[in-house]
């Protein structure tokens, strides 16, 4: 089969750095040399292993566009960007009829997904591309499909710990907020307590300093009405590797649903772990 023709948009940002060396070194996937990024940033172009990448801004980023479908049919965009451009950057890509991946988080989800659906073209959308996190979302799904109010009259805490950087409470733990809702608990997404102080991150939760800039932790605990119980469920990510592989096989899904000729349609990451 040929390659598939990759583009990662959010460099020079974190996660779409992390994923270039995975890209380069999959004989499955051909990257192209550029990527879409923000309005603020500085620099035309980025080296990234040893490949030069032009940075293309929103304002330029249709006019571009057309020469790039052209010489790569089958392009799929892979975005992690920031939460203020989900929305904008799924526009954009239904526009041109682009595939995407959205690990994304934040902006108007139903917007995002609403944007597809009235689209030609499909996405993979998921606020966590670790595919044993999805595996436990999968998981939380079954319960909560199967069990509601299980855990009826329980308390529920939620705390996530992030590189200080991160812009928005954590996608994965919103998520989790709804199946923990079906599962009999009223929790609401602004309950859950964001840890973005690197101090207290070394000091208080012992996440190792090398990842300070660098690390996803997630504790949910669930406590009964007279205390004699306690469930704690916890994932705890250093570094940013672990979603590059998750990521991958959402962009190979993704390019058999179009040569199968899905149209309008939003996948999770549940759908690629099934797949
Ligand atoms: N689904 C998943 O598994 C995961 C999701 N994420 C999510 O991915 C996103 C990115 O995270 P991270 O890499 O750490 O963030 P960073 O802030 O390091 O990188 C974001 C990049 O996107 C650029 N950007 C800003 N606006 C736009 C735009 N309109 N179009 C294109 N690029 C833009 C930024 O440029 P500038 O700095 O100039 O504004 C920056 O280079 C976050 O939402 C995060 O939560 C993270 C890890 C895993
Ligand atoms: O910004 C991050 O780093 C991460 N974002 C995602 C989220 O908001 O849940 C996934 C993971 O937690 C890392």
């Amino acid at each position: 089969m040929s390659k598939i023709s990759v583009m990662v948009n959010g460099l020079p940002g974190n996660v779409a750095s992390t994923l270039i060396p995975h890209i380069l070194a999959d004989e499955n996937f051909s990257l192209i040399p550029a990527s879409l990024t923000g309005p603020d940033t500085l620099e035309e172009q980025v080296s990234c292993c040893g490949v030069n990448f032009s940075l293309i801004k929103p304002a330029d980023r249709d006019a571009w566009i057309s020469d790039v479908l052209l010489k790569n049919s089958g392009l799929v965009a892979i975005d992690y960007t920031h939460p203020s451009a989900v929305n904008a950057n799924a526009i954009f890509y239904a526009k041109h009829q682009i595939p995407f991946v959205m690990g994304t988080t934040g902006g108007d989800r139903e917007a995002l997904s609403e944007s597809i659906l009235q689209s030609s073209t499909c996405a993979v959308i998921a606020p966590n591309m670790a595919k044993q996190i999805v595996g436990f979302q999968a998981m939380m799904a079954h319960a909560a499909e199967n069990f509601p109010d299980l855990f009826k009259g329980y308390t529920l805490r939620i705390e996530e710990s992030h590189q200080s950087g991160k812009a928005d409470t954590s996608g994965t733990a919103k998520a989790m907020v709804r199946y923990f809702n079906s599962l009999g608990i009223p929790f609401n997404v602004d309950a859950i307590e964001m840890e973005r102080n690197p101090e207290r991150q070394e000091n208080v939760w012992g996440i190792p300093a090398e990842h300070i800039s660098g690390h996803a932790w997630h504790t949910y605990t669930l406590r009964s009405e007279d205390g004699s119980v306690c469930f704690q469920f916890t994932h705890n990510i250093n570094g940013r590797d672990v979603y590059a592989r998750g990521t991958l096989d959402a962009v190979s899904f993704l390019r058999q649903k179009m040569i199968m000729g899905c149209k309008g349609q939003v996948f999770s990451m549940i759908d690629v772990l099934k797949g």
